[in-house]
Formats: C-alpha cells, structure tokens, sequence
C-alpha cells in the first residue's frame, strides 16, 4: 500500500493563507520515503522541514479570518479551519487511481455542526433531489453552510489537484452538495441508499460527516476496485476517485443516518 504525504503548513493567527506541499514521496524510492515520514514522525505539528528534492507540487490557499478563531479554542493544531492535523496521510485504493485519507481531514465538532445546519435547512426549506439522491443541499444555496464548508471543501479540492496533478474546478456553480441517506424504519419512506452510476465529474470527493456509529450498512462500493469492498469512512475522512468513470454506489444503511459532503470537480487547463 502506497502512503501518499500531504505536508499543510497552517495558518497561524496573523496570517489567513494556508500552503500546501506534497513531497515526492509516492515516486522516490524506497529510502527516501522512509526519509520522508521518519522526518513526519519527528516533527508532527510543527514546519517540517522536508528537502526541497522531495517536494512535488505546492500551493497556498486563502480563507476567511474569522475562522482563525477557532485555532486558538482548538489544542491540536488544524490542517484548513476545523480539521485535526497539519498533515494528511492519503492510501491509494489497491486496484484503481483513487484514495482515502488515513486520519480524518474534518474535527468532529465541525462535521457535527455542519450535519445539524444542513438538518435545519432541509427541514426548513425542504430537501434538493438529484437524479441519485433523495436528500440533497447546495452548499452555496445557504450561507451558513457555506461558512462552515468553505474552508474543508477548498482543501480537499487542493488535495485533489495534487493527487490527479491538475487544477481543477468545481463541475457547476452550485457545488458542493450534501448527501443525506435516513433509515426511518419503514419500507416506503427514507432515502437508504445509491445505485450502481457515474457522477457528472471527472474526481469527486465523499468526505463522511457522520461517525460510524450512527448508522448500520452503508458504505461505498466502487466496482473496478471490488464489488465485495465496502469502503467505510470515519467521521471527518474523505474518498478521492474518478467518480464520472468509475461506477459506484452507496450502501444501503440498515440503521440511522449517513451523511456525506460531496463535491464534484472537472480538471481545468492552468
Ligand atoms: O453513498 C455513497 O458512498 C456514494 C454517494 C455517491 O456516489 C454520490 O452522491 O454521487
Ligand atoms: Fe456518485
């Protein structure tokens, strides 16, 4: 299994732009990236030091300041405002281009507040529907949630670019958007799941607001990978992969609900 290092430098309180570096690891050789993570290991949380030779693609980001807040209430220190680390360890998938990141990108507290706005505009303004899903928000249609979004969905977009090696940009002015599957007991009602498809993208993202425990089943299944896996996200993890080639779908939840934050993301020419 492959480990593929993001390097985030995070903001600090009187700066507002983030930069990312992603050292060569994934196609340096062997003892260089042993080089690379015994050097993650030593100075976790702090500037990392890593040898210009082992950087493949960098980047800086803006966002709001107001949520540099946070990073004073928050001990650990955040990769994009109300993530857990500076630095994302992505596996690649066995069998095709796609990945998963090993630790969550989102802290808890931040997927919880976002399920609970998206719950209130659902139930205030009524749930989207899309050809797949049932239960669906614009992101931008709300402005809390843009608030509480922007940060998380503008670093996994640029984990994105690293990992494919393109800019890109969002497939329409209306991404990203929330998935929300609700077991409710009865055979009728609910919305469990998502067939077999392909997305209107070329690399989506399914970063799990919801913690495992909340629900029972669920899960993604990507076909070229294995029809058997059931790849199950942790609160606050993200699955990359070419969603409009590779068809997909969502497991049936059995049990609670499942919600996911969802953007889908054309390669655009630099
Ligand atoms: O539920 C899942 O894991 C898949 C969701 C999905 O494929 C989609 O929303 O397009
Ligand atoms: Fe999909």
């Amino acid at each position: 299994m492959d480990s593929y290092l993001l390097q985030i430098s995070p903001p600090t309180p009187t700066s507002n732009r983030l930069s990312w570096i992603v050292p060569g690891a994934p196609r340096a050789d062997a003892d260089r990236k042993r080089k690379a993570s015994r050097k993650l290991q030593f100075h976790e949380g702090v500037d990392l030091g890593l040898e210009s030779s082992l950087v493949e693609a960098s980047g800086t980001v803006d966002f709001p300041v107001p949520k540099l807040r946070r990073l004073s209430a928050c001990p650990s220190v955040e990769l994009v405002p109300g993530s857990l680390s500076t630095i994302c360890f992505f596996s690649r998938l066995k069998n095709i281009d796609a990945y998963t990141s090993q630790t969550p990108v989102v802290a808890p507290g931040l997927c919880d507040e976002i399920i609970a706005r998206a719950d209130e505009v659902g139930t205030t303004k009524g749930w989207g529907t899309y050809v797949f899903a049932k239960r669906t928000l614009h992101v931008n249609d709300d402005r809390d949630l843009v608030r509480l979004t922007k940060g998380v969905c503008l670093g996994v977009k640029r984990a994105c670019e690293q990992l494919y090696g393109s800019k890109m940009d969002w497939t329409q002015r209306n991404e990203p958007h929330i998935v929300s599957y609700i077991h409710t007991g009865s055979s009728k009602e609910g919305f469990t799941h998502v067939d077999w498809h392909t997305d209107s993208s070329e690399v989506t993202f399914l970063l799990s607001l919801s913690p495992l425990k909340s629900y029972s089943g669920g899960g993604t299944v990507i076909e070229a990978e294995s029809k058997e896996k059931h790849i199950h996200l942790g609160q606050g993890e993200v699955l990359i992969f070419e969603g409009g080639k590779e068809r997909h779908r969502g497991v049936k939840i059995t049990e609670g609900k499942r919600v996911l934050l969802v953007g889908f993301l054309k390669r655009v020419s630099e």
